[in-house]
């Protein structure tokens, strides 16, 4: 259990906090110097239970600091404390929460940007509390608060726990494979519900001639998706030439979309499209990664 230097009670009026980028508990209510202390309490909290998840992953460096979430805009922390335990109260449990931009793959292997997606990014229960239902209950509360089905939540990198976890009480186990480091469950790209706000936002950039082509790192890697033999028989016979035409220029189009940030570095001349053109000298400047960044560094 962690306990601290303070009284936790004042910070935590009651057993689970939420905290974002103002590191105060969404209950605090003070003038202005009681919120500097505040803050100051909680980033010393965060930091430390931060620590400890890293330390219990086997992370080089901890996914939560109290600096990260002081700097993000769209992170909530969830903070499980026994305000009754000890002399000043014990803080068990973390979890961290937020909404990502994502390049994913869907279940027939097609690559679509899901824009603030749900995302669970750090969940952590006190070694001498585990097992016990701390865990859902923290991830209870979660839910309600952002109104978030565990269906539609992709997972960092999840730990063996997480994963035994997720299983047992939500029945999350068929995963669908993905190039980056996110975990997701046979049904998130399912009903329609994920171009609800909510639950992320589905967007697709173009389907053209049975390719479905998106601005994605993973397209950008791996070449557009064909959606299947019917597309594909439409561009040949009478209309091939044009077909195939449109086709190479589609390829063009691809390995030409210019990535941003640390996507954008230049990169040997080797893509799908190369190889499908066989030295027609439209290698473009395909660059690109294998998906979305997670911050975790094992
Ligand atoms: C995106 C990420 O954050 S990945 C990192 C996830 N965090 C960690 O791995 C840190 C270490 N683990 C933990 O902090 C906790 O075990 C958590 C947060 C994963 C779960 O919290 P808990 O309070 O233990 O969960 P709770 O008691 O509600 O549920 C228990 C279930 O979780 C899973 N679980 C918890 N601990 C373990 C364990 N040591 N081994 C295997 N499964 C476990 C099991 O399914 C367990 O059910 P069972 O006891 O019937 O087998």
């Amino acid at each position: 259990m962690v306990d601290f230097r303070f009284d936790i009670k004042p910070l935590f009026p009651q057993p689970i906090i939420k905290v974002t980028s103002n590191l105060l508990p969404h209950t605090f209510r003070g003038d202005r110097r009681q919120c500097l202390d505040a803050t100051s309490k909680m980033s010393e909290i965060i930091d430390q239970l931060g620590q400890l998840s890293a330390i219990s992953q086997g992370l080089s460096k901890p996914v939560t600091t109290a600096q990260r979430l002081r700097m993000s805009e769209n992170q909530t922390i969830y903070l499980l404390a026994d305000p009754e335990a000890g002399n000043n109260g014990v803080v068990t449990g973390l979890l961290k929460v937020g909404t990502k931009d994502l390049y994913l793959f869907d279940e027939k292997g097609q690559t679509r940007k899901m824009e603030n997606s749900p995302s669970i990014l750090d969940f952590y229960v006190h070694e001498s509390r585990q097992r016990a239902g701390l865990g859902k209950r923290l991830f209870e509360t979660m839910l309600r608060e952002e109104q978030w089905t565990p269906l539609k939540c992709s997972v960092d990198r999840p730990s063996e726990k997480l994963l035994a976890f997720l299983g047992k009480h939500y029945g999350l186990v068929r995963t669908i494979p993905q190039a980056n480091n996110f975990v997701l469950y046979e049904g998130f790209f399912n009903d329609g519900s994920t171009s609800n706000g909510r639950n992320g936002h589905d967007s697709p950039l173009s389907q053209k001639n049975g390719l479905h082509i998106t601005n994605s790192p993973n397209t950008q890697l791996f070449g557009a998706t064909y959606l299947g033999d019917e597309a594909n028989k439409r561009s040949s016979g009478g209309r091939r030439d044009s077909g195939s035409q449109q086709q190479s220029s589609l390829l063009q189009q691809i390995t030409q979309i210019s990535p941003n940030g640390r996507y954008g570095a230049p990169r040997p001349t080797c893509s799908m499209a190369e190889i499908i053109h066989a030295g027609s000298g439209n290698s473009g400047k395909g660059g690109g990664g294998s998906g979305a960044e997670s911050s975790r560094i094992k």
